[in-house]
């Protein structure tokens, strides 16, 4: 019997691809002519009105803050990045969107992020976030924190103590082995920085996390053991073995994995399967899973040894919910795995974006080092302490307009929009659209900021009230999901900030040079180079 099927198969190519090309268009076409989210009136580029893929583009290309700023600019306050996505660029929009209380929950771009079990970062279900939230809320505390300050203030001496010996090395004009990446000339040591701080951030975080840092300060170089198999590993825990391990460049994986989460959730869940055929996001996919290794070897290794450290991993351990239940191994793991990737880079990058705008701007720098000589000149430890400088208004201002300008979390974070609608500086959207309010573009509001909100200049955050820059300052964001580990980043940057700046004199290398960054989930500095001269014996 001819079946349809038979008949499909005897269909001449041109005819199929009509149909390719029909069904496609009717996938894109029709939802833009039904307009389920009532969003057609909203201004925005021609192919993110049809289809995501123009957003999973851009953000592909490793710039997306900048581009729909560039947008905003172009079309406005509303601007549609996707056919069920509206971006809006309103510092009033912040407390609505991402406000405790107005039911807006994470949307599917953090399933993107999952690995292990899902953590409080990309949980979406609203009480499985407050269970977590519960338990992890009280460990960054500000108490809490200052329990983790000795070994911030290690490490930062760790740091120091490299710096301090490349330093010496340099003024006698020494220059480092192949790989290293430094040289000294004219009396100053002249290397990129942000390896320096991904170091230091990473062995901070790593200690804290997992009991034991990854060592790359001492090791001056970008390596963390991965467990080989990371089944083994989980079952093996608690046992007096520690589980197989190698070594990958934890830095990288983190690099990798933030540019293919961000770019993969950014399209529909059913096209992901497919996506992660192509090469470069099965590159990003065993980043993703070399990530969840290093969590699970370095935890595995930490339950072998017993250890009454506080840290956070035993804070975890310690934490209950409110049926008196702790976490199990595996939810364990996956917050470890949460502070690591929440708590490293954010610091690294904003340490190194803050390094490069005060070595741009000598003035800055010598008003900063001057306040730093006043408050802490007598004292011969070069790491401040956190009482020491947790009151210096320029140090401060320094730090807040780094976050500012820079902004690491600076992509507009996305919210979906629940039943009942909401409205927002005047406009109402249906449930199920996905909303998010650029801080990159909020940080650089002229209303909010003043005519010259792109430079870098501290001394704006004592002409206003602060109160008024609060409003349009979203370097943490804002609400239930706003960071947990928000004591902890403020206490690692004053410390960090204060102590490498009273210590050392920044120049750029190349001043002309733009500061070029690349954006996954987080934006980077690509790179940081100056030359260092120490300002003390
Ligand atoms: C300069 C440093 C930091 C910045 C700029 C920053 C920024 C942010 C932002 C914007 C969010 C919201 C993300 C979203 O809604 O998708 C967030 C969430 C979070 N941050 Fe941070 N962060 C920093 C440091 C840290 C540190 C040191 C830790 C902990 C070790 C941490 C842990 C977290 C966690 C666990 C979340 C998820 C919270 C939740 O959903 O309840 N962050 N952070």
């Amino acid at each position: 019997m001819y079946s349809l099927l038979d008949h499909l198969a005897s269909l001449p190519f041109a005819a199929w691809a009509g149909f390719a090309v029909a069904a496609i268009l009717l996938l894109h076409f029709v939802p833009l002519i039904a307009d389920p989210y009532r969003i057609n009136s909203y201004p925005g580029p021609f192919l993110a009105k049809i289809s995501d893929a123009w957003l999973g583009w851009v953000a592909a290309q490793g710039h997306r803050s900048e581009v729909v700023h560039e947008m905003h600019k172009k079309y406005g306050k509303f601007v549609r990045i996707a056919p069920n996505h509206v971006s809006i660029a309103d510092p009033d929009a912040l407390q609505i969107v991402y406000a405790h209380g107005n039911g807006t929950l994470k949307s599917n771009f953090y399933d993107a992020f999952v690995s292990i079990q899902r953590g409080l970062f990309n949980t979406r279900s609203r009480p499985e976030h407050a269970r977590k939230r519960k338990i992890v809320s009280h460990i960054f505390s500000q108490k809490s924190v200052l329990e983790f300050e000795p070994y911030t203030r290690m490490h930062v001496r760790k740091f120091i103590n490299q710096w301090d010996r490349l330093c010496s090395l340099a003024v006698k004009g020494g220059v480092g082995e192949e790989g290293e990446g430094w040289r000294g000339r004219d009396g100053r040591l002249w290397l990129n920085s942000l390896p320096w701080y991904n170091y230091l951030a990473f062995d901070i975080i790593g200690d804290l996390a997992f009991g034991a840092p990854f060592g790359m300060l001492e090791a001056c170089a970008d390596a963390a053991p991965v467990a080989v198999s990371q089944e083994k590993a989980m079952a093996s825990y608690g046992d007096t073995d520690s589980p197989e391990i190698t070594y990958f460049p934890a830095v990288q994986i983190l690099n990798d994995r933030g540019e293919y989460s961000a770019s993969l959730g950014v399209l529909p869940p059913h096209w992901r399967p497919l996506v992660k055929l192509l090469p470069w996001y099965r590159k990003g996919n065993e980043a993703v899973k070399r990530l969840a290794g290093i969590a699970i070897a370095a935890v595995a290794k930490r339950l072998t040894i017993p250890t009454d450290r506080t840290d956070l991993l035993g804070k975890l351990q310690e934490g209950k919910d409110d049926g008196g239940n702790p976490m199990g191994r595996e939810e364990l793991t996956a917050e470890a795995l949460t502070e690591l990737i929440a708590g490293s880079d954010t610091t690294s990058n904003s340490s190194c974006a803050i390094t490069y705008h005060l070595a741009a701007n000598p003035l800055v720098q010598q008003k900063l080092q001057h306040e730093l000589d006043v408050a802490l000149g007598s004292d011969d430890d070069p790491v401040s302490t956190y009482e020491q400088v947790k009151r210096l208004p320029y140090l401060e201002a320094v730090i807040n307009e780094g976050l500012r300008i820079h902004s690491t979390s600076g992509i507009g974070l996305p919210r979906l929009v629940p039943e009942g609608g909401l409205t927002v500086c005047g406009k109402y959207f249906s449930e199920g659209t996905v909303l998010s309010v650029p801080s990159y573009t909020i940080h650089r509001d002229k209303e909010a900021w003043g005519d010259d909100a792109d430079a870098f200049r501290p001394e704006r955050w004592s002409e206003r009230e602060e109160k008024v820059y609060q409003r349009a300052f979203n370097p943490f964001s804002f609400g239930p999901r706003s960071c947990v580990g928000r004591n902890l980043a403020s206490m690692e940057l004053l410390i960090i900030i204060s102590s490498i700046l009273r210590r050392y004199q920044f120049v750029l290398e190349e001043p002309k040079k733009k500061f070029d960054t690349r954006e996954g989930f987080l934006r980077k500095p690509v790179e940081c180079r100056v030359g260092i001269r120490r300002r003390t014996a």
